[in-house]
């Protein structure tokens, strides 16, 4: 019987043992690696994090059944040191998501024996307070408790900081140094962050790659977003990090991409006959891309005014999830094919058009007794800003898949709910022997399937079913695949993922230049469309669905959005 042994952690004693007929050490292997053991067979299957077997050959030759001789060639041994440094390390995102992050890697034993973190920044510190500073942040999975004291502290130990000016080549030079006495003399792979505002990239690319890449190992750097501002800014942020990088050393994160669900589509897609079949402009009606926040911009009005949701979640998060969606099939699981499928569809897409779009503003509001500031009474956000902080957009794909068929968008901060969701509306079932049962609403009885990004992550598919007794009253149920009931474990940040990912040199869930060009072309006009004609944002209460004008937009293309009231 085949084992499969999860991502990095716990190699088991069988896996062990079996590998130690090859001579390998557990470190020897790329840390996800999936192992499937015969054991009556001592055979392996290397697979990595994407499921494409390494050694991959075709199902159809039947070879996959076949034995796997025990030449069957494997990685090379490498004992590099890893050395990832958090530029920004002082910020928020940095002890929000990218400290932890680490540190789930470390206590899931995903990161190499020999590892060191950098924290740098302009504030002054010493380890011994940047340790105090993340230990806050640090938190271990409610399953996996054990000893987490001591592998917090294991993991602290291993973290340092250097204090320096971002366009410093002399500060990335010292930081250099001390990487090098930390990496002990080893080759050493070294990995950057870009935690930092946007207009400081350059800079500090500039610097690292200059100064403190590594001579022994690969360099690679995350990029965080946003990636520029428009499509002239973001060409330019690329050929000014190319000056400095090779694509294949940037790394431009989306965390959306990482999460569960995101990952989970293609899944969904390619491994069930059952949906692929259905997808496309004969079945589908609408595609509805929903992103909610119950809060506001506190705290970050001064970055967020700048952009705007339309740049902050629309062009970003919500498009790649759209692309994922809507691609074609591709060659392979390989980034490449997959990022190649991207680009595609992304270049299908029309420019949207301003009376495609609906723009909001969140205004101050009492709520239960507690009140709320409206966006422009943050002290961060000028009085008379126009900044949308909510926005519903209706775009379209030109191409024979999805000729016609809307794609709708709504993404707002400070509304009634926190949720991220994807809700496919398909079409109304044709000469539908049972219309009568359903009243005049033909589409409150279609079929929809909603992939729940978060929170309570589920994926489920509204159908009409016969409600038990002597009568015939239909009633529509959920098919649901609730995640917490049936995978109890704890679902990994997004952050882990793909800092993993960047690491391991996986770069599927990374952007590559030609989609972010292909992303703000789509965009891009509306955006200076909306700001030098200077339109006026609908105002919407804190705490409230958002404006109403996002209910005429999809009403001018018979759309509903799924998640109103009754509906959800
Ligand atoms: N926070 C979040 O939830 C998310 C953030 N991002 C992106 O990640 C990056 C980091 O975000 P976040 O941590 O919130 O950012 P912060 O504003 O907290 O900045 C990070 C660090 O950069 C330094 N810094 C801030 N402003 C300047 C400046 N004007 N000039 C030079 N240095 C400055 C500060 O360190 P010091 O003064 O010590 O040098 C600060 O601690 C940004 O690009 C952001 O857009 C993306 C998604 C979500
Ligand atoms: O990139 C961003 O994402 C967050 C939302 O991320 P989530 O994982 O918490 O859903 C958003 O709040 C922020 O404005 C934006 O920059």
């Amino acid at each position: 019987m085949a084992t499969q042994i999860s991502p990095c952690s716990s190699l088991n004693q069988e896996t062990l043992s079996s590998a130690k007929l090859f001579n390998f050490s557990k470190k020897s292997f790329p840390s996800r690696w999936v192992f499937k053991i015969h054991s009556k067979f001592n055979q392996f299957e290397l697979k990595s994090s994407n499921g494409y077997p390494l050694n991959a050959v075709s199902l159809q030759d039947g070879a996959a059944e076949k034995p796997l001789a025990k030449e069957v060639a494997l990685p090379e041994q490498t004992e590099s040191n890893l050395s990832v440094t958090v530029v920004g390390a002082s910020g928020d995102l940095a002890k929000k998501k990218i400290f932890p992050a680490l540190f789930a890697l470390f206590y899931e034993d995903c990161l190499p024996q020999n590892f060191i973190i950098f924290g740098y920044a302009r504030t002054k510190m010493t380890d011994e307070e940047l340790r105090e500073n993340i230990s806050r942040t640090l938190t271990c999975r409610i399953d996996k408790r054990e000893n987490c004291g001591d592998k917090m502290e294991e993991f602290l130990a291993r973290c340092f900081y250097h204090s320096g000016q971002y366009n410093s080549e002399q500060n990335f030079t010292e930081l250099d140094d001390k990487l090098k006495q930390k990496e002990d003399g080893k080759s050493s792979n070294r990995l950057f962050y870009l935690s930092i505002p946007p207009n400081i990239f350059v800079d500090a690319v500039r610097c690292a790659s200059g100064k403190a890449s590594s001579k022994t190992g690969w360099t690679r750097v995350i990029v965080e977003k946003p990636f520029g501002r428009d499509s002239e800014s973001s060409a330019e942020l690329t050929r000014s990090l190319k000056k400095y990088l090779a694509e294949d050393q940037i790394f431009r994160i989306d965390h959306y991409l990482g999460k569960e669900l995101v990952e989970n589509l293609s899944v969904l897609r390619f491994s069930n006959l059952v949906f692929e079949p259905l997808w496309s402009r004969n079945y589908i009606r609408n595609v509805q891309f929903i992103f909610s926040e119950d809060f506001g911009t506190e705290g970050r009005g001064g970055y967020f005014d700048n952009y705007g949701i339309i740049r902050d979640i629309m062009q970003n998060h919500l498009l790649q999830i759209l692309a994922l969606f809507a691609m074609e099939t591709p060659v392979s699981l390989d980034a490449e094919d997959i990022r190649n499928e991207k680009v595609k569809v992304l270049r299908s897409m029309r420019r949207l058009n301003l009376e495609d779009v609906v723009i909001g503003q969140y205004k101050g509001q009492s709520i239960g007794g507690k009140s709320y500031l409206g966006y422009t009474e943050d002290p961060t956000v000028p009085n008379n800003s126009l900044t949308p902080t909510f926005a519903a957009a209706a775009l379209f794909i030109d191409n024979a898949r999805w000729d016609g068929v809307p794609f709708l968008m709504k993404a707002g901060k400070a509304l009634n709910t926190r949720r991220a969701e994807i809700r496919v509306q398909f079409r109304h079932v044709p000469g539908n022997l049972y219309k009568r049962n359903f009243g005049m609403d033909m589409d409150k009885a279609t079929n929809e399937l909603v992939l729940r990004v978060q929170p309570d992550e589920a994926i489920y598919l509204k159908v009409n079913n016969k409600v038990p007794g002597l009568g015939m009253r239909l009633d529509r149920s959920d098919l649901n695949l609730l995640y917490r009931t049936r995978y109890p474990k704890e679902i990994p940040d997004a952050y882990e993922r793909l800092l993993l990912d960047a690491i391991e040199g996986e770069r599927r869930l990374f952007i590559r230049s030609d989609e972010l060009d292909a992303a703000w072309s789509i965009f891009t006009p509306l955006l200076k469309e909306l700001e030098t004609k200077k339109i006026a944002p609908e105002l919407y209460p804190y705490g409230s669905r958002g404006p109403v004008g996002a209910h005429y937009l999809a009403a001018k293309y018979n759309v509903r959005w799924g998640d109103i009231a009754g509906e959800e």
